[in-house]
């Protein structure tokens, strides 16, 4: 190659270029060859670049000025003058702000959504098909802004609300890995315009939707999930006498009454209450509980027990963790989850058991068998019953609960836990009274009124119950309990019944005398299956 004739080329451009207004030999730094190909263009294309150059560096320099003096000017008012409220992923209030927020009209409409299958909406117009087969929907796709910033104008005042993952430490300095949150700001030093805020996004929720109840599970390590949210039970679709419904209804009422609270602190007693609520399987005692959350617009927190994970340090971080007022449901708080002070025997008297145990007869040791297995059942988790016994009401226990606690055995609970104090309400869950099957029949083919009001949409293809008199109805009813024995089935046991013909009556009470004849046999024999359904 001929060097020489390019630095020739080279010489010449320079001695001839003519002084740009921006010192080239930074820019020949920064591009390489720069001074080369802008002498070039001035020569071929009459085109000075220095000029152009200067220009775009000045723009870009002001610029970049001006989003440093943004940045820094509203860094200050953050820290100065706006004022902000975080909202937490577990809390109710999270979803109710993001459902109204994706209602409402933003600054700058977002341009990236999350896509969300919404179950819980089901598209329930014309599920039917001709025939009147029930014909799966998809259910509906619910969009929802992706994290990020969503800026907008609410009563005349500026919000800005920032979904973003925090990570850090919770309030006993554990880290907790990236919880979600959501973050709304408003400019001013009070958070009063956001509280209203939320409290127009509470009111805007009750009027979308009927009252939820949401569920609450102990999640391994100590911390509550939300299971689900749903829709309240009303307390008139559980069956149990009038004194017992009352009598609970009336007492949690007197409990959560602000001014209890006061009472209790200015005597010194300390602010709980227990609840037993005992019976045979499938007589109501967890629908009565999540009833009365759905009655108090409480939360329902629910532990079981027997949960093999839960630790003791869990069970008194998950009492810490409740908010003030809620339900905790305690399920199955009968011996055969606790462990007991003689089960934590030493190895040697272990020994001694089985020495014993060896020289016994043949005959006595069957009749230990049962015995054996009950006490093999009690180290089914780790929880000890002094534990419990702390959480419930040791010293530093949680106050203002309502205390929930479950059992199908109340003769096998140990009498510390059930003593006054730790358990104030003992309320029996019995098998069906013939009332209760009554009731149960006419519930199960009545029509709400929720119903009548979706009839129009559904009636032409679903299949209604096709009494709707009330005095049939009423007759029916009588006439179904009079052919069951009283005190001998559980609600949940008629209800399975009822429902294989859900919108049968008369063949309810057609098909009845068979079902219960058989149900008898299988009780009489201890068989659990029962041929007629
Ligand atoms: N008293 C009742 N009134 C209305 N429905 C009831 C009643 N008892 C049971 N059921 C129905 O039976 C089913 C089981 O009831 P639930 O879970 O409340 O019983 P439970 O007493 O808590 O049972 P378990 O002791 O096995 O936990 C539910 O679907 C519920 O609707």
């Amino acid at each position: 190659m001929d060097f020489s004739r390019l630095q020739y080329l080279h010489h010449e451009l320079n001695s001839t270029a003519k002084a740009s207004d921006f010192p080239s030999t930074i820019l020949e730094i920064v591009i390489p060859g720069y001074s080369t190909i802008s002498q070039l263009a001035l020569r071929f294309l009459g085109l000075d670049i220095g000029i152009l150059v200067t220009g775009w560096v000045f723009v870009y320099g002001c610029r970049t000025a001006w989003q440093h003096i943004y940045a820094l000017v509203h860094a200050y008012l953050q820290e100065h003058y706006t004022s902000s409220i975080e909202i937490d992923k577990d809390d109710n209030l999270f979803n109710d702000v993001r459902d109204w927020l994706a209602e409402q009209k933003t600054i700058k409409p977002m341009n990236k959504l999350k896509a969300i299958t919404d179950y819980s909406k089901k598209n329930e117009d014309d599920v039917f098909d001709e025939r009147g087969y029930y014909k799966h929907k998809l259910p509906v796709t619910r969009y929802e802004p992706i994290h990020g910033t969503e800026e907008l104008y609410h009563n005349g005042r500026y919000f800005k609300i920032i979904r973003s993952i925090k990570k850090g430490e919770d309030g006993s300095g554990r880290f907790i890995p990236g919880r979600e949150v959501l973050d709304v700001y408003c400019y001013g030093q009070s958070t009063q315009p956001i509280k209203d805020l939320m409290v127009h996004v509470k009111h805007w929720k009750t009027t979308q939707a009927k009252p939820m109840t949401s569920v609450y599970r102990a999640a391994s390590g100590g911390h509550w999930n939300r299971q689900s949210t749903r829709p309240s039970r009303p307390l008139s679709t559980v069956s149990l006498n009038q004194k017992d419904k009352s009598g609970v209804l009336d007492d949690i009422n007197e409990y959560l009454h602000p001014a209890t609270a006061r009472w209790y602190a200015a005597r010194g007693i300390p602010h709980r209450r227990g609840y037993l609520f005992y019976g045979p399987p499938g007589t109501g005692k967890t629908s009565f509980s999540f009833a009365l959350a759905g009655v108090f617009g409480l939360r329902i927190y629910c532990l079981s027990l027997n949960d093999k994970e839960l630790t003791e340090s869990d069970l008194s971080q998950l009492f810490n963790y409740l908010p003030d007022r809620c339900i905790v449901l305690l399920e199955d708080v009968d011996s055969a989850g606790l462990k007991r002070a003689e089960e934590e025997s030493t190895p040697a008297e272990s020994a001694e058991k089985k020495d014993d145990s060896s020289t016994a007869s043949n005959e006595e040791a069957e009749e230990e068998k049962p015995k054996k297995r009950s006490k093999a059942k009690k180290s089914t988790c780790s929880i000890s019953l002094s534990a419990l016994l702390n959480v419930i009401d040791g010293a530093a226990a949680h106050e203002g609960h309502v205390l929930i606690m479950t059992t199908n055995t109340p003769e096998s609970l140990d009498a510390a836990l059930i003593r006054p104090g730790r358990v104030d309400v003992q309320v029996g869950f019995l098998l069906a009274t013939r009332e209760q099957i009554r009731e149960t029949f006419i519930r199960m083919y009545s029509i709400t009124p929720e119903e009548q009001a979706f009839k129009g949409r559904l009636a032409k293809k679903s299949r209604q119950p096709s009494i709707t008199d009330p005095e049939t109805l009423e007759d029916l009813a009588k006439r179904f309990a009079d052919q069951l024995p009283e005190d001998t089935l559980s609600p949940a046991e008629l209800q399975g019944y009822l429902l294989k013909r859900k919108n049968e009556p008369q063949k309810a009470l057609d098909d009845v005398a068979k079902w219960r004849d058989e149900v008898m046999e299988a009780k009489k024999n201890g068989k659990k299956l029962v041929g007629a359904q």
